[in-house]
């Protein structure tokens, strides 16, 4: 909200809270029925999980995909059970908090006709195995080190899920769904890219924009010293050292990477 220059004050225990520069108001809602309120109430614009727009089947417009809250919703089982094709657990109990896409999933596995019990648990559904619940659940998964202390492993992937930005269907209010849709993702995009500048040998120029691109093209300015360029481009913050190296490898000299605050592509 910062970032997109959003201010607002959010009294304590509040759950809505007014901008005091915006025409808008902010509303905190948990995570998971966050896409019911922009699909079926008034609400404009929000930010959940994928997952979530999927499980509540929310008639949502996706406006961008942020790149954050990644994870997985898989179908696990206890290791020591040793099932290891999900075949195996149709018709038996699995416990989720996700029981709309745990039902489609091995209703279709099952060709149709649900024969599993798919029961809802609203949150530790990790422990539903060992606590004599369930055979198996359906439950998201990132870096697993909760599914592993809990004593399970995946036995097949249903989706995969980040964090969208979405917004209702039937709003009064596009101008301003525009605004922050665009200012949300200049915001994003700056956090993937570092702005780079360097000096190249004249000659060099071509090896060096083969190295750097650039989002059009590499913007060149000369030195002072004429068998001198300066280049100035975007580059994809997991390659910045990769890069450097190569740059330096053909005799760039002076390379700098600055983070960038923001920006419009
Ligand atoms: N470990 C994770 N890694 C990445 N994204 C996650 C992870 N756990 C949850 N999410 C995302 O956040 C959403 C909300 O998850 P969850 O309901 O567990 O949040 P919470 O803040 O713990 O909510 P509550 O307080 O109601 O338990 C998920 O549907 C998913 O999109
Ligand atoms: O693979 P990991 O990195 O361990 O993350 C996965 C865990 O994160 C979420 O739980 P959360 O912490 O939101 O708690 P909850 O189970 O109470 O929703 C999810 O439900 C998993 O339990």
């Amino acid at each position: 909200m910062k970032e997109i220059g959003i201010k607002y004050r959010r009294g304590h225990r509040l759950d809505v809270a007014l901008s005091t520069n915006m025409p808008l108001a902010l509303v905190f809602l948990p995570a998971s029925d966050i896409a019911k309120y922009v699909d079926k109430g008034n609400v404009d614009i929000g930010i959940t999980g994928m997952d979530i727009v999927e499980e509540s089947s929310a008639d949502v417009n996706i406006l961008a995909h942020l790149g954050f809250g990644k994870c997985q919703l898989c179908v696990q089982a206890p290791v020591s059970s040793k099932i290891k094709d999900v075949k195996d657990l149709s018709g038996k109990r699995i416990v989720t908090s996700f029981t709309n896409l745990a039902e489609k999933y091995f209703r279709d596995l099952e060709g149709g006709e649900l024969t599993t019990k798919v029961s809802h648990v609203s949150g530790s559904v990790e422990a539903a195995c060992a606590l004599g619940l369930a055979d198996g659940i359906v439950d998201l998964v990132e870096t697993g080190e909760t599914m592993r202390a809990a004593g399970l492993e995946i036995i097949s992937l249903i989706m995969d899920t980040q964090t969208v930005l979405i917004g209702n269907k039937h709003t009064t209010h596009q101008d301003l769904i525009d605004i922050l849709q665009t200012r949300i993702k200049g915001v994003i995009t700056a956090g993937l890219y570092s702005s780079m500048e360097y000096n190249i040998p004249a000659d060099k120029l071509a090896e060096a924009c083969k190295i750097t691109p650039g989002m059009t093209s590499p913007t060149v300015a000369h030195l002072s010293d004429e068998n001198w360029l300066a280049v100035k481009v975007m580059i994809k913050k997991p390659e910045v050292n990769d890069i450097m190296d190569r740059l330096e490898n053909i005799g760039a000299t002076n390379i700098m990477v600055l983070e960038i605050q923001n920006c419009r592509m």
